[in-house]
């Protein structure tokens, strides 16, 4: 595996690959940590979880340059996501215990009726490129803590940050086995998981990562998790608080590059303030700086690959084709490095890449409309069913309108972001399942009943 500065175009290490007596070991030395492991007190997988925060604090300036070489966050985000992963072990570190409680059911007298939650043993991980450590974290701090071993398989151009994430939590003190990177590529995954020895699946990336690894786990029964993409509408109602919805749409729309499954990309905006709207979004787009993600002052680093650049850029060109009008940004910026300049589009014809696709890079597709009512029509006129963000004054009306939203999140007056206290998922294209919270911890236990007469 060869990880690439996106920034530079440097090669910067080249890793081995496990040949398959390797991945045998490792799905073997999951199985036999896992019966040990499961056997562990709660609390005391609590504590190394406490540890497993230490040690991504301690390391974060360390981490944090490992993620911006090798995809090129800017480096402050890079900062912010370890402390993000900190922050959800130390979640799950105080509340595992209370979210795998027991559950008593309403039971014939003389009897106790409860529910327990037993791990189910290895679970595979699939995890992309583009929060490389937060990804990663948000499945392994709950799961593991549930009694769960993980195999992680992360995406092939953060291969140093895959390896980091092993060393987290061997240094925090978990059992050899509890928590290992399997460093194979994808075609490696549908037979990892037709083993027997895999109890389960979570996979955050793409739609047709997530339905290839839905066949195979349904065709042998396995548990999944899936968390795809999205085309998340971000609402500016005629009474929203315009400073705010501004500064906030450009955070969301341009936050990690872009490239984010639950990025705002698609502005839906009220006809009252459509024109003030846009002409101050593409205002604020033109003063982002986009440069070298290793600089503090940078909001805007490469996009994660060259390849996908050209993917992006590849929809912007066909939305404009189709009539779409660019209002800035739009051309690769002529220098070394992946770097897509923030992108506004207006006008969008229905049916063109940026309408329907999800776009993965700094583009914001804006809609005119003439009412909350299309607002939402708009908003919900996708496959996708990620996150919604919506700009109201009035809480009660934003409320409202939150129920007509199919999504699996609404934020009002907020951006749609992940918190490790609330649930994180969604419908339709997006996938199912729920990360995060007391949600995200029961979704890989066998909630076992117990009836005692
Ligand atoms: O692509 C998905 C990004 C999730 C980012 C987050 O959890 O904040």
């Amino acid at each position: 595996m060869d990880a690439v500065n996106p920034a530079t175009g440097e090669r910067l290490n080249v890793y081995d690959l496990d040949d398959d007596d390797a991945v045998e070991r490792k799905l073997d030395r999951a199985t036999s940590t896992f019966e040990d492991w499961r056997e562990v007190p709660l609390r005391k997988r609590e504590q190394l979880l406490v540890n497993a925060g230490e040690v991504l604090r301690e390391n974060k300036q360390r981490y944090a340059e490992l993620m911006t070489r090798e995809m090129g966050k800017p480096i402050t985000q890079a900062v912010a996501e370890v402390e993000k992963c900190a922050w959800a072990c130390d979640h799950y570190a105080e509340y595992a215990h209370k979210y795998l409680s027991e559950e008593h059911h309403p039971s014939p007298p003389g009897t106790e009726v409860k529910t327990v939650h037993d791990p189910l043993g290895p679970v595979l991980a699939v995890m992309p490129w583009n929060y490389p450590f937060w990804q990663v974290i948000r499945f392994a701090a709950p799961y593991l803590t549930a009694g769960n071993v993980g195999l992680l398989k992360h995406a092939s151009n953060v291969p140093g940050c895959a390896l980091a994430l092993e060393e987290v939590f061997a240094e925090a003190g978990y059992p050899d086995g509890a928590f290992q990177t399997l460093m194979v590529g994808s075609s490696n995954v549908d037979g990892i998981l037709a083993d027997d020895r895999v109890r389960a699946a979570t996979l955050t990336g793409s739609g047709p990562a997530g339905r290839a690894v839905a066949e195979t786990a349904g065709k042998h029964l396995k548990k999944t998790v899936l968390e795809l993409g999205g085309s998340d509408p971000f609402i500016v109602l005629d009474d929203a608080d315009l400073d705010a919805a501004l500064e906030t749409g450009v955070q969301a729309r341009t936050l990690n590059g872009g490239q984010s499954c639950i990025a705002a990309k698609r502005f839906i905006v009220h006809t009252d303030v459509y024109d003030e709207y846009v002409d101050r979004l593409v205002a604020a787009f033109e003063g982002l700086t986009v440069g070298d993600p290793m600089s503090d002052e940078t909001d805007v680093g490469p996009q994660a690959d060259p390849g996908l650049m050209a993917e992006l850029h590849d929809q912007v060109q066909a939305s404009v084709d189709a009539g779409a009008t660019l209002l800035t940004g739009g051309e690769p910026l002529d220098r070394t490095g992946a770097f897509y300049p923030p992108t506004v589009l207006t006008d969008v014809p229905s049916g063109c890449p940026a309408d329907t696709e999800e776009t993965f890079g700094p583009v914001a597709t804006v809609y005119e409309v003439a009412d909350a009512e299309e607002a939402i029509a708009v908003a919900n006129d996708t496959r996708f069913g990620l996150g919604a963000s919506l700009w109201t004054a009035d809480r009660e009306r934003g409320q409202r309108l939150a129920r007509d939203i199919s999504a699996g999140c609404v934020y009002i007056n907020e951006m749609t972001k992940s918190d490790p206290r609330v649930p994180f998922g969604g419908i339709k294209d997006a996938g199912y399942g729920r990360e995060l919270s007391e949600m995200g911890i029961k979704e890989f236990v066998n909630k076992k009943t117990v009836w005692v007469e």
